[in-house]
């Protein structure tokens, strides 16, 4: 396969470089802030960047009219109505997190749901890099959202190199159960991605979340 990065020279593109190369895909597409360097059309395209780059994302999606896999956090609700207007036209593979871990997660809290009622307390916390811009991480937004709460109490610790580690505490007054996934790899992402960029290559155009692609 051939494909693009956006966010190249970040964490996560340095990552999915390392593993697209081992599973033997080209890169001939590659943009940051330094600018973009093009061999050749890629396939799909990767956005693990930022969201200030978003614009430009939407820009480079329209122009070469390729798949997109997007792991990019701290999206609002104009730049899914910007996901959902390219989906229109290419597929596009969206995910707060693309590790399976966190997708089991979100399943097990599903099923909570149907047991807690508004007399437990719920509190979800998420720990990561010291460098890491957003906050709290786009995973305890997803997280938050699947619980039927107003309000939640959310807590978020940037500690030096910790890729991510997500847990969320139900409470009554006589028993805590504590829902936890942590990543000790970025590997824990990148192997999702590669899951969903090789699938973008069957999709029809649509807006697809790494869930649909799992099942
Ligand atoms: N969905 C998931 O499973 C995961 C999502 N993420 C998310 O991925 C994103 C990236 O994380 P991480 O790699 O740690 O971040 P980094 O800060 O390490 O990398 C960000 C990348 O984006 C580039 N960039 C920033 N602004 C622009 C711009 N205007 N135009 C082009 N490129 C730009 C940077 O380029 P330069 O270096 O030149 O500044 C850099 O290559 C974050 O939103 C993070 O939350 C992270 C892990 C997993
Ligand atoms: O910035 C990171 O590193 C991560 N960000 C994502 C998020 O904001 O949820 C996913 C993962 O936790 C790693």
């Amino acid at each position: 396969m051939k494909y693009g990065i956006i966010g190249y020279s970040g964490r996560m593109g340095q990552a999915i470089e390392e593993l697209f190369s081992e599973a033997g895909h080209q890169l001939v597409y590659q943009k940051d802030e330094a600018g973009e360097k093009e061999l050749e059309k890629p396939e799909v395209i990767i956005d693990f960047s930022l969201k200030e780059a978003f614009a430009e994302t939407v820009k480079v999606i329209e122009q070469k009219q390729v798949a997109l896999v997007i792991g990019t956090t701290g999206l609002d609700q104009d730049d899914f109505a910007e996901l959902k207007r390219l989906a229109e036209e290419v597929p596009v593979i969206q995910s707060f997190n693309f590790s399976i871990g966190i997708n089991i997660l979100s399943e097990l809290i599903n099923k909570v749901n149907q047991y807690v009622d508004q007399d437990w307390d719920i509190e979800i916390s998420e720990t990561h890099h010291r460098f890491k811009k957003d906050k709290p991480s786009g995973t305890a937004i997803m997280l938050g959202d699947l619980i039927d709460r107003d309000e939640l109490e959310m807590h978020s610790k940037r500690l030096g190199s910790e890729f991510g580690e997500h847990e969320v505490d139900f409470a009554s007054t006589g028993e805590v159960l504590t829902l936890k996934h942590r990543a000790y790899s970025r590997e824990a992402f990148t192997r999702g991605v590669l899951i969903s960029a090789e699938a973008a290559l069957d999709l029809d155009a649509g807006f697809y979340t790494f869930k649909d692609i799992l099942n």
